[in-house]
């Protein structure tokens, strides 16, 4: 449904994104994720048609995103970061006003607008001025906008930026109900975005592309993240020795901790892929006659390889899912 392929854009001698290339398919929620800076919003608004690639092309629905962009328009809604909303006018006006501009027919009007309003769960506001809405309400109101004409793709540039937590909440459920019958890209640098409303995501650094897949397989390739953290008495080096030669442990390291008693060190063991060495690791310190006092597992998440990733540019390749 969106494909883009070798996408750059350079602001003067600034590269924005750099060769950029990745799909969308239909029904899909796909989360670009980066950090500041990494050319999110650059890319959501080429694709939105409100910004011309330096090079490469991005495709919606078939349609040329600069060569076809009216048909593209008719297509996709876009929440920019700061969507343009009108203070004085309800809710209700507002989202007419934009359906008219979208091409929606006058006869359909109503019923896309009382569609949206009541995806988008605002019945209790559409006569209300939208500069006496709440940020959360008001980013409703941007996401209902976007959905008015009933558009088969929807862009979504940070759409949780500046919400309180109870909002981010809503506006995720939101995001997720519109999947059912749309293809969703959205742009956020906030991690538990991704794993709570993305069935797969594209994560960016610098411009570039570094790993696209769904989350649980990023978590599950990088499985140096997961383990277990063991405190036992001994001395570090000779747990160390011993663990090391376990079958299943690939690294055993210490874990700098204040506030443990004499004697007591707490232990990191990062396991092979698909090992669970946990069962030997515990007798083994338990035959040696050393104290065990904790032992709990530890898992890869996201944000392990969002940082391996965006600050070890050499991980890249083993971690980019086959056949995206
Ligand atoms: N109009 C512009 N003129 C010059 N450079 C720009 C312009 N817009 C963006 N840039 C630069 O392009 C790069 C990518 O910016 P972009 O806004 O796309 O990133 P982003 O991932 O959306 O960041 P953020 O999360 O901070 O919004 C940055 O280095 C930025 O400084």
């Amino acid at each position: 449904m969106i494909e883009v392929e070798h996408l750059s854009k350079t602001y003067g001698s600034t590269p924005a994104i750099q060769d950029l290339t990745f799909s969308v398919a239909p029904g899909e929620i796909l989360g670009f994720l980066g950090p500041n800076g990494a050319g999110k919003t650059t890319t959501m608004r080429i694709l939105a048609g409100y910004l011309p690639a330096s090079s490469g092309t991005a495709r919606i629905a078939g349609y040329d995103v600069h060569e076809d962009s009216m048909a593209v328009r008719r297509r996709i809604g876009y929440l920019p970061e700061n969507p343009p909303l009108y203070p004085e006018m309800t809710v209700e006006e507002f989202l007419k006003f934009v359906a008219g501009i979208k091409g929606v027919r006058r006869r359909d009007r109503t019923t896309k607008v009382n569609s949206a309003i009541e995806r988008c769960n605002l019945l209790e506001k559409r006569h209300v001025l939208i500069r006496k809405l709440s940020k959360g309400f008001r980013q409703r109101v941007g996401i209902a906008q976007a959905i008015v004409h009933d558009p088969p793709v929807i862009i979504l540039d940070e759409p949780t930026v500046g919400l309180d937590p109870r909002q981010i909440i809503e506006v995720r459920q939101l995001i997720k109900s519109l999947a059912s019958d749309h293809t969703i890209i959205l742009s956020t640098h906030i991690l538990p975005e991704v794993s709570m409303t993305c069935s797969r995501v594209t994560i960016i650094n610098k411009g570039q592309v570094v790993a696209t897949n769904t989350p649980d397989n990023l978590m599950a390739q990088l499985t140096g993240g997961s383990g277990y953290e063991i405190e036992v008495d001994g001395e570090p080096l000779a747990l160390q020795k011993m663990l090391t030669v376990l079958p299943g442990v690939s690294v055993v390291e210490l874990v700098p901790a204040k506030d443990l008693p004499e004697n007591r060190c707490l232990i990191r063991v990062i396991t092979q892929p698909g090992a669970e060495p946990g069962r030997d690791i515990a007798s083994l310190i338990i035959k040696a006659g050393l104290g065990l006092y904790e032992m709990r597992r530890t898992f890869a998440s996201l944000e392990d390889v969002f940082l391996k990733l965006t600050l070890e540019d050499k991980a890249v390749q083993s971690l980019n899912g086959e056949g995206f």
